[in-house]
């Protein structure tokens, strides 16, 4: 066939520059050309200019989505999980150094006692095998003994100290071992729980079950685990750009922060390029993102100062009111696009932030010029998630909230300002609930599989790969109706059943 190809798509380039700010759900990508196959996808990345990730995946610095089960599952499926900063400097260092003094991809929630104490129901057990016997009653000093719930049902004076019945001097296991390590221990020693304790100090750090060998073996195989140069999981910490944070700033160094988010709406501020100045200069070894922005401009003033990553997005979060309220935001993927167009130039990494719903936005935000996706709802119904589930409608839920939230700011002001309240405060954000998802450790390996899937449609094997595609015009793309976006959903069924994987 002779003469020039008809044009098909628009490049990204022009379907950006009409003046409309568009979704995720306004725009699909035209599928290109495979030549390798999913498994050859890579989805390594990087966080900031100096911190690598396995995946491309971040856990929104929320109360309701990143704590230290968060963090401690994200970084072992090679990711990294943002402690929020709703809570006071000392709590949120807790944390953090909780975080990094695990090896496996699960917090347990072991139950101590002193030896004077007596345990009055099985109710005080929880869903744990057993209770710990401390010298001091918590975690914080030397483990004496174990008592196991089958010991204590068939004991007949239940008022009895646990000193008198419990079993001293327990088989523990240093708290550094890996999970496979962990596991092979209790194999071999034909235990079904050990203690995982602290070499240093003694603290028990955690309790470690047969059941969570069952359990972590039962889903997908971990990748590589995001480590600092301590050897231990990397932890991020959001934090504000008020004088008083930079007190906080400090706490979450001497805890081990691998990396610190000045968490704010509008990020470009006078407040945030002076903090952004003032972390390069006391802390220069530790990477700072900045944010969030949305335009061309505001990333290039962040840059300037020095930001080490840049948070895309205003106003697109599930549970955000910013744009009603304010006025102010863009569309998620113009954002993305836009912002990572200028921040490619100068090395800096975007980490696009809210509005993702599924493994597509997250192939949309990383082909757009992404290096990682930052998620709140995605992960807020999660096992790992804060809080505890509850009903709804016969539905099972975790609450979800925004942090402009009144509620939120009321709880946070009152941390964060030190009792703050002569500020009127206005909502930029919702409370909600979200629907139980299950472990993160089973449904993001499923869902980096789908974002492997999406790349070879495109035929691109890496981020790199991608973006290079993107911005020789080779990738195509093209807006979507609304009769075309109802297409591309499920439609015109009576009933359906909708299972991922
Ligand atoms: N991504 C998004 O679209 C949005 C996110 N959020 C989230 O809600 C939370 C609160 O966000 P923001 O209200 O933007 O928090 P923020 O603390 O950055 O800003 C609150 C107010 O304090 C001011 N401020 C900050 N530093 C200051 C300083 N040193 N001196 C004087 N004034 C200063 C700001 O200009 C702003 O008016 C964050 O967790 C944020 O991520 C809230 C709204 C939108
Ligand atoms: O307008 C807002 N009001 C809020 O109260 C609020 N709280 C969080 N965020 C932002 O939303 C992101 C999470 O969004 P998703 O649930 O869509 O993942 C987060 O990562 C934040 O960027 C807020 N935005
Ligand atoms: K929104």
């Amino acid at each position: 066939m002779d003469g020039v190809l008809p044009e098909d798509g628009f490049s990204a380039d022009r379907l950006f520059n009409q003046g409309y700010s568009y979704t995720y759900d306004d725009v699909i990508f035209l599928p290109h050309y495979i030549d390798f196959p999913t498994d050859a996808v890579n989805l390594s990345t990087k966080l900031t200019k100096n911190i690598d990730l396995y995946i491309p995946c971040v856990s929104s610095p929320m109360d309701t989505v990143t704590e230290s089960s968060m963090a401690v599952a994200m970084a072992a499926l090679g990711g990294i999980g943002i402690i929020h900063y709703n809570n006071l400097p000392f709590e949120q260092a807790a944390l953090i150094r909780s975080a990094k003094s695990r090896r496996i991809p699960l917090i347990s929630d072991p139950i101590f006692k002193s030896p004077s104490d007596s345990i009055d129901s099985i109710d005080e057990f929880a869903s744990s095998p057993c209770v710990f016997v401390t010298e001091s009653g918590n975690s914080k000093s030397k483990l004496l003994g174990v008592v196991s719930k089958s010991d204590w049902e068939s004991l007949t004076d239940k008022e009895t100290p646990v000193s008198d019945f419990m079993l001293g001097s327990p088989v523990s296991a240093p708290s550094k071992y890996s999970f496979e390590q962990a596991a092979a221990f209790l194999a071999a020693k034909k235990l079904d729980y050990v203690p995982l304790v602290r070499e240093h100090d003694g603290e028990v750090v955690d309790l470690f079950t047969t059941h969570d060998v069952q359990r972590i073996h039962g889903y997908p195989k971990l990748g590589l685990p995001s480590l600092g140069p301590d050897g231990e999981f990397m932890v991020g910490a959001a934090v504000g750009t008020r004088e008083q944070d930079k007190e906080r700033l400090e706490h979450l160094v001497k805890a081990g922060a691998n990396v610190v988010v000045l968490d704010s709406s509008q990020g470009n501020s006078i407040y945030q390029i002076e903090m952004i100045k003032y972390v390069k200069r006391t802390y220069p070894e530790l990477d700072v993102i900045g944010g969030n922005v949305v335009t061309v401009y505001q990333a290039q003033n962040l840059i300037q100062a020095g930001a080490d990553a840049l948070r895309v997005g205003m106003g697109s979060g599930s549970i955000c009111t910013t744009q009603e309220v304010c006025a102010a935001g863009r569309g998620q993927a113009t954002a993305v696009y836009k912002v990572s167009s200028i921040a490619e130039q100068s090395g800096v990494p975007v980490i696009a932030d809210g509005g993702i719903a599924n493994s597509g936005h997250i192939v949309k935000a990383l082909v757009l010029g992404a290096s990682t996706v930052m998620m709140g709802s995605f992960l807020a119904g999660s096992n790992e998630a804060p809080g505890a589930y509850d009903y709804q409608d016969g539905c099972r839920i975790k609450k979800y909230r925004g942090m402009g939230s009144l509620e939120a700011m009321t709880k946070g002001s009152d941390a964060r300002y030190l009792g703050d309240t002569s500020k009127l405060k206005v909502a930029q954000g919702v409370v909600g609930a979200v629907a139980d998802k299950g472990s993160v450790l089973k449904f993001i390996p499923y869902s980096m599989q789908a974002v492997k899937q999406g790349f070879q449609d495109l035929g691109a094997s890496s981020l790199q790969s991608a973006h290079d595609l993107l911005r020789t015009k080779v990738l195509r793309l093209e807006v979507r109706t609304g009769a075309a976006q109802v297409e591309g959903g499920v439609h015109n069924l009576v009933s359906y059943t909708k299972k991922s994987f």
